[in-house]
């Protein structure tokens, strides 16, 4: 464990100061594409202006004699495009694989100033989260960068989920974390086989009546838990959870309603795997134009943000205003980003309080 007095310190010499504070950037969906896939690489262009992350994915889901095609095809997007404020990241293969470390060389060498962050999957603990650091930095400093490549973590093992309040904290590059269902799911051993979502065998039974009436079941969330510890671990580190995949990718109501458990619990995004996803995470991520008029409300009866005050039946005070601010200040970086957003917010907040 680093000393508290270096942490902020770069890990090589001639590498770039790490952030203090994560930056807050829209991130609803991290769009994932395989840059060894011609089609998806050719959609790349269009596709780019509509997220708010694009992921050159290196590990599962391309094959491994394509490995090395991903990596290039994602050098060579990379090089040639400018993605405008859309974050460019990248999925490196896991740190036990024959291709991690290339990975890094040659993403970091080639194109290290156009990537925003990069996912570390399978991750078990902090001394992977320290790995990664101290070679981004080398590679950091070999190549000349001015701005860290922050890091963003998979919560994917059993391990992974013992130790997820240090992985959290073990760097200033830590981004965020992205649950991993899909793997979390096989290393423990877990009886699905489905890509996150709900299952429904995972249920609970209304009490018997009496008599032989039906009774009712009601399906519950597979990953209530493992979602509300990420988050406390994430916002205890001052960094971002994520829902990750959602793979029925025909269910978008389902995928719709996996996302906004997620958001409600804290989560500021979630992956998309194919283009139908993209429009979901983001109704699901950015609050309703009614919420944000009723936060705005709120913060503007409460004034200083103490004492009580009741709107429209409900009590409101320094903690309903704090979950109020929480809103308001997602909504405003959302709007910055989105101009029909900030219309749809402002639209909204003038109807509200014309009828005070
Ligand atoms: C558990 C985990 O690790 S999840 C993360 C890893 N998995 C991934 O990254 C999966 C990424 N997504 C995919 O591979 C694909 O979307 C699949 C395999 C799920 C479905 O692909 P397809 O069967 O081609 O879907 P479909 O026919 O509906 O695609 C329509 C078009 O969108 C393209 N497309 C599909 N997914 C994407 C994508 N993620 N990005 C860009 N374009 C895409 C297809 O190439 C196709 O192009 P075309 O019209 O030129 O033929
Ligand atoms: O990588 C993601 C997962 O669900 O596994
Ligand atoms: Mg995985």
């Amino acid at each position: 464990m680093r000393s508290p007095k270096d942490f902020f310190r770069p890990l090589a010499v001639g590498a770039p100061q790490p952030v203090r504070e994560v930056p807050f950037r829209p991130s609803r969906m991290i769009h994932f594409f395989d840059p060894s896939n011609p089609k998806m690489a050719a959609k790349v262009p269009d596709i780019a202006p509509t997220v708010d992350v694009l992921l050159g994915n290196l590990e599962d889901a391309v094959a491994a004699d394509r490995k090395e095609a991903a990596r290039a095809g994602l050098v060579e997007i990379a090089a040639k495009a400018d993605f405008g404020d859309t974050q460019l990241w990248t999925r490196i293969n896991s740190l036990d694989s024959p291709w991690a470390l290339d990975d890094l060389l040659t993403l970091v060498g080639a194109v290290g100033h156009k990537l925003d962050v990069v996912m570390v999957p399978k991750v078990e603990g902090a001394q992977d989260i320290h790995y990664v650091d101290r070679l981004l930095a080398q590679l950091e400093a070999k190549a000349g960068l001015e701005r860290p490549i922050l890091v963003h973590a998979i919560l994917e093992t059993p391990s992974g989920m013992a130790n997820v309040e240090e992985i959290a904290g073990a760097s200033p590059r830590m981004q965020g974390i992205s649950l991993g269902p899909a793997d979390l799911a096989a290393s423990r051993r877990m009886k699905t086989t489905r890509v996150g979502g709900g299952h429904p065998g995972y249920l609970v039974r209304q009490d018997p009546s009496g008599d032989d009436a039906p009774r009712a079941t009601f399906q519950q969330d597979l990953w209530h838990y493992t979602v509300a510890r990420m988050v406390d671990a994430c916002a205890a580190h001052g960094i971002l959870p994520y829902y990750g995949p959602f793979g029925d990718i025909k269910d978008t109501l389902a995928c719709e309603d996996q996302f906004r458990n997620a958001f409600l619990l804290g989560c500021v995004g979630a992956w998309s795997l194919h283009p139908v996803q993209i429009a979901v995470a983001k109704r699901v991520f950015s609050p309703e134009p009614g919420e944000v008029a009723w936060a705005r409300r709120v913060m503007a009866a409460m004034g200083d943000g103490t004492g009580a005050v009741m709107i429209d039946g409900k009590m409101q005070d320094d903690a309903t205003f704090k979950q109020c601010r929480v809103v308001a200040e997602l909504a405003d970086a959302l709007a910055a980003r989105d101009p029909e957003l900030r219309a749809a917010y402002d639209a909204a907040t003038t109807a509200v309080l014309d009828q005070e």
